[in-house]
């Protein structure tokens, strides 16, 4: 038996933010199109029952209009639940949200305090409830207790933020049970039955689990507790798979209880502020999408490090490392929307078709072309940092690398020969994730006198800072006021704390509210996912296989000296290590 079938499992995206669930929340700003207003019955008829049927395989219904044109309305939106007669009042629905795995540091660490945000801006349905559900014995006073700890006034620092985390967490309930114990989901199903108290039921289970036990709860949440007359949704949490068969084997699992568009497999980067802007930057602004091509772009930097190693996680890390937890799809993704070509609109499927092309683009991974290091103990001011291997879960001979660095090449048209250079690494000197573009040298350039003979100083560079101190910047060329001619490197910078007071959410936040909302944009589909393995797993195989020793660097160090050589093999220089930053 599956999961019952979303009552309207797609929404569209609009230009403007813009927040409403299957039949939930705030409405959309969806207007029925002018045409279905004067459609003849007939056409209605048939809309009204395509909406009325929006199952997990209708996205969109969709009818040839009198005049030849095609209408399309996504089945989450008001107008098709107006045609189909749905009612959606907030008096009538409710969104269940269980926890899978709620004693554990994910969901303490950010998922409650992202319900919670939400909760405390107004963006949760009126009618919703919280479960933590994990083996752990608790009573629903120790998992408030548990939560009250981790949750943040983002919005309120005043004394109201303390009545609403009262009210919040008193929507917030605990049912301790086994993983894989249908009868236990089966219990859970009657608390939730009691807490949404006859309303439509809308559910969503946050798998925020070891991925082993995956299809153990998605079996027994689907068997006994998936909702009856709303939609069910499952979050994901990465790892998805550790190479292209397992991940392909997690999928088919998931596949057995449920479809595609009830799966939404979270890579939080997505769901970051300065990475959902950059197809604002580029598709909004003439003055970027004319640049973005080998014509004018040099190389892109892709750029992740931790200033802290993998203390507390090196049983999970080891079986995975740098490569598999960051860069195939932290920055795979973000490369992806940086290089995939104008969707036809902002719709999910069409931003998640361009991306898949541009990631079955990508030219495959060589190992010359990558390299890996693991930090070693080191010593400074007096305090002694540990090595990678120095942490008990980890093997003492263990070869899995903690840095990673990698040239990739796009083989199409508007990429070809630009090198894509990726880095990431954990204990490293400083934290930061950011995008460098550096653009070509000016041709014929009347000013090179004045920049003496390293070219490369005096080169565009547009840098989008996703964390932290997000910010856009670009490095121009410039006079330095005065009678003489002295040339200067300057940035124009839009720095988000100057700009925007505001907090910025956390990217939890935002990808928790898409959920609610079947807003599947910011998620991970499984095409998208297999060709992300696909790039990856010959060359993890390969480092396996050949037993690759990872370059020993010091903890807080910049990380090896291979990534120099790697870049310097392309002609390129880390615009975060050297002397332009
Ligand atoms: N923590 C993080 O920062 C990040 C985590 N993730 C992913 O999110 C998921 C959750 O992460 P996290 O909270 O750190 O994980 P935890 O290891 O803390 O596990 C969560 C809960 O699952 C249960 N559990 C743990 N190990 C097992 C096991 N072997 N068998 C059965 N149950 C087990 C425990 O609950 P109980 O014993 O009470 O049942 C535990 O509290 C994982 O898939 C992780 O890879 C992804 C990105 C970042
Ligand atoms: O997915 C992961 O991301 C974190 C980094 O996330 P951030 O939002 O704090 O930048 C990383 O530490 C972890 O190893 C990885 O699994």
């Amino acid at each position: 038996m599956a999961f019952s079938s979303p009552k309207c499992p797609h929404s569209s995206s609009h230009f403007a933010p813009s927040r409403a669930p299957c039949g939930n929340l705030r409405d959309r700003a969806f207007a029925a199109p002018a045409s279905l207003q004067s459609s003849p019955k007939h056409l209605l008829t048939r809309l009204t029952s395509q909406c009325k049927a929006a199952t997990a395989s209708t996205t969109t219904a969709k009818e040839t209009t009198p005049n030849g044109g095609l209408l399309t309305i996504p089945s989450s939106s008001k107008a098709c639940r107006d045609i189909a007669g749905i009612s959606t009042r907030e008096e009538e629905y409710t969104v269940s949200i269980t926890v899978v795995g709620a004693s554990g540091d994910l969901a303490k660490k950010k998922i409650f305090p992202a319900l919670f945000a939400l909760y405390d801006e107004g963006s949760l349905p009126k009618h919703f409830t919280i479960f933590g559900y994990a083996r752990s014995k608790m009573t629903d006073a120790e998992l408030r207790n548990m939560v009250s700890k981790t949750l943040t006034c983002r919005l309120d620092k005043r004394e109201n933020c303390g009545e609403k985390m009262d009210q919040f967490l008193k929507r917030c309930f605990y049912h301790s049970g086994q993983y894989n114990s249908e009868q236990n989901f089966a219990d859970l199903d009657k608390k939730l039955k009691e807490h949404e108290g006859g309303k439509l039921s809308n559910r969503i289970f946050y798998l925020s689990i070891p991925p082993n036990i995956f299809i153990d709860v998605v079996k027994c949440a689907s068997k006994s507790a998936s909702s009856t007359n709303g939609w069910t949704r499952v979050i994901v949490e990465k790892p998805f798979g550790r190479d292209y068969e397992s991940s392909a084997a997690l999928t088919r699992g998931l596949k057995e209880y449920l479809v595609e568009d009830q799966i939404f497999r979270i890579d939080h980067y997505l769901g970051k502020e300065l990475v959902e802007n950059l197809s604002v930057l580029r598709f909004s602004n003439l003055v970027f999408e004319p640049l973005w091509s080998r014509q004018y772009i040099r190389n892109v930097q892709l750029i992740f490090s931790e200033e802290f190693g993998t203390e507390g996680r090196g049983g999970y890390f080891d079986n995975y490392g740098i490569i598999r937890d960051v860069m195939q799809n932290h920055l795979l993704q973000i490369l992806a929307l940086f290089a995939m070509e104008t969707p036809a609109s902002l719709d999910a499927e069409d931003i998640r078709n361009e991306k898949v092309k541009v990631i079955r683009s990508i030219k495959p991974l060589q190992l010359e072309n990558v390299v890996i290091g693991q930090y070693k103990s080191h010593k400074k001011r007096g305090i002694t940092y540990p090595a990678y291997t120095d942490d008990r879960t980890v093997p003492s001979d263990s070869l899995t690398p903690t840095f990673a660095a990698a040239a990739l090449f796009i083989d199409n048209a508007r990429w070809d020969g630009v090198p894509f250079l990726m880095k990431a690494g954990k204990a490293l000197h400083t934290r930061r994730a950011e995008i460098r573009v550096q653009f070509r040298h000016v041709p014929g350039n009347l000013y090179k006198r004045s920049f003496g003979t390293d070219l490369d100083r005096a080169t565009n560079e547009l840098v989008i800072r996703v964390q932290p101190d997000e910010a856009i910047y670009l490095r121009i060329n410039n006079k330095i006021p005065g009678l003489g001619m002295r040339l200067d490197h300057s940035d124009l910078n839009l720095h988000y704390a100057a700009r925007y007071p505001k907090e910025i959410p956390d990217a939890y936040e935002r990808l928790l509210l898409d959920a609610i909302e079947g807003e599947r944009r910011l998620f991970i589909r499984s095409d998208e996912l297999d060709s992300a393995w696909e790039l990856f797993t010959p060359l993890l195989k390969e480092l396996e296989e050949k037993k690759v020793a990872p370059e020993l660097y010091p903890y807080g160090s910049r990380g090896p000296v291979g990534a120099h050589y790697l870049a310097a093999k392309y002609n390129v220089r880390w615009g975060d290590t050297n002397a332009l930053e």
